[in-house]
């Protein structure tokens, strides 16, 4: 199969900063890909590389088999910048007809693409009454002209409720269904943790760590937490028990744990007769991605 995108040793440099640092990577058709990272960590220089908006310094990027920028790459390429703005004075129709005019496409597609993106109802309605929801809807039905087959989406649900995120995901997973590759950028670490398939960590512009959330446990190696109850009456019993346990006052004995030791632990635990109930608590993607997201000094 052939990767929609592949970046290969990237080195991006602007006066004095390196906005990029050797980094390789690579979206398949149909994968959905978050790009996380903190403010200044490369994330609008990798997708304005890829959109061919800015040149770089080293490495190679591939879009679609085509040098990112040229025409061959731009027919497959769509962006929705983070705060897409629309004319307020026209429809979502008006609006979308006059972009696939720009586009050399036919206007009478106007209403299938506001449909695909759940606007019909509101495709004759001025864009100055729409919410920030539907606004991102016409953004994305901008950006489905030509049917890409890459999306570059630069925060693309902030500002959005979960309602709307929620929708707004479920749209981009009919997408990818169909073949769309789609990178995005987020600060919502929780969102894209449920609703994309493999998430890219940079930081200070080099690719810290990449994979599935579970490849990136993995790799984090983070201690898991375990929380034990103690049978009726034993408290103190369990403490003596467990004395590398904590309490914090909700009745429950608290405590960390390596990875590699877990299972050991657990059957200590559970072959203790003070013990009623466990739970095992995995590092959260907050704490991952603090993990691999560490700036200088933290
Ligand atoms: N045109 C430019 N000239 C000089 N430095 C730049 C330019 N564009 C970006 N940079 C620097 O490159 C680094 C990466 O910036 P970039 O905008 O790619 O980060 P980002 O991850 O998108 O951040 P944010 O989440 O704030 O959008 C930063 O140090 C930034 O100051």
């Amino acid at each position: 199969m052939t990767s929609t995108l592949t970046i290969s040793h990237l080195t991006k440099r602007f006066a004095g900063v390196e906005a990029l640092r050797d980094v390789s990577l690579s979206v398949e058709p149909g994968q959905r890909v978050a790009l996380l990272g903190h403010n200044g960590a490369g994330k609008s220089t990798m997708m304005k590389i890829v959109l061919g908006l800015i040149p770089f310094d080293a490495g190679q990027v591939t879009v679609c088999g085509a040098a990112p920028g040229s025409a061959a790459a731009r027919a497959q390429v769509a962006y929705l910048p983070e705060n897409a703005a629309f004319h307020p004075a026209l429809t979502g129709e008006e609006q979308i007809r006059h972009y696939l005019s720009l586009r050399g496409e036919r206007p009478a597609q106007a209403l299938d693409l506001l449909a695909r993106v759940g606007l019909a109802d509101a495709a004759k309605r001025r864009i100055g009454t729409y919410s920030k929801g539907m606004r991102q809807r016409v953004g994305l039905a901008q950006a489905l002209i030509g049917q890409p087959r890459l999306l570059v989406l630069d925060e693309p649900t902030s500002g959005l409720d979960p309602v709307s995120r929620r929708d707004f995901y479920a749209l981009l997973d009919g997408l990818a269904a169909g073949g769309t590759a789609i990178l995005l950028s987020s600060h919502a670490l929780t969102e894209v943790e449920a609703r994309t398939d493999r998430i890219l960590i940079l930081s200070k512009g080099r690719l810290m760590a990449e994979g599935s959330l579970a490849d990136l446990r993995r790799a984090a190696a983070l201690p898991v937490a375990i929380s034990v109850a103690p049978a009726a009456g034993q408290d103190a019993a369990l403490a003596a028990a467990l004395p590398m346990a904590r309490a914090n006052g909700d009745g429950r004995l608290h405590m960390d744990c390596a990875q590699g030791d877990k299972l050991a632990v657990l059957a200590r635990i559970t072959g203790l007769p003070q013990v009623a109930d466990l739970e095992v608590i995995p590092p959260s993607l907050e704490d991952i991605y603090s993990h691999f997201s560490q700036r200088d000094g933290q």
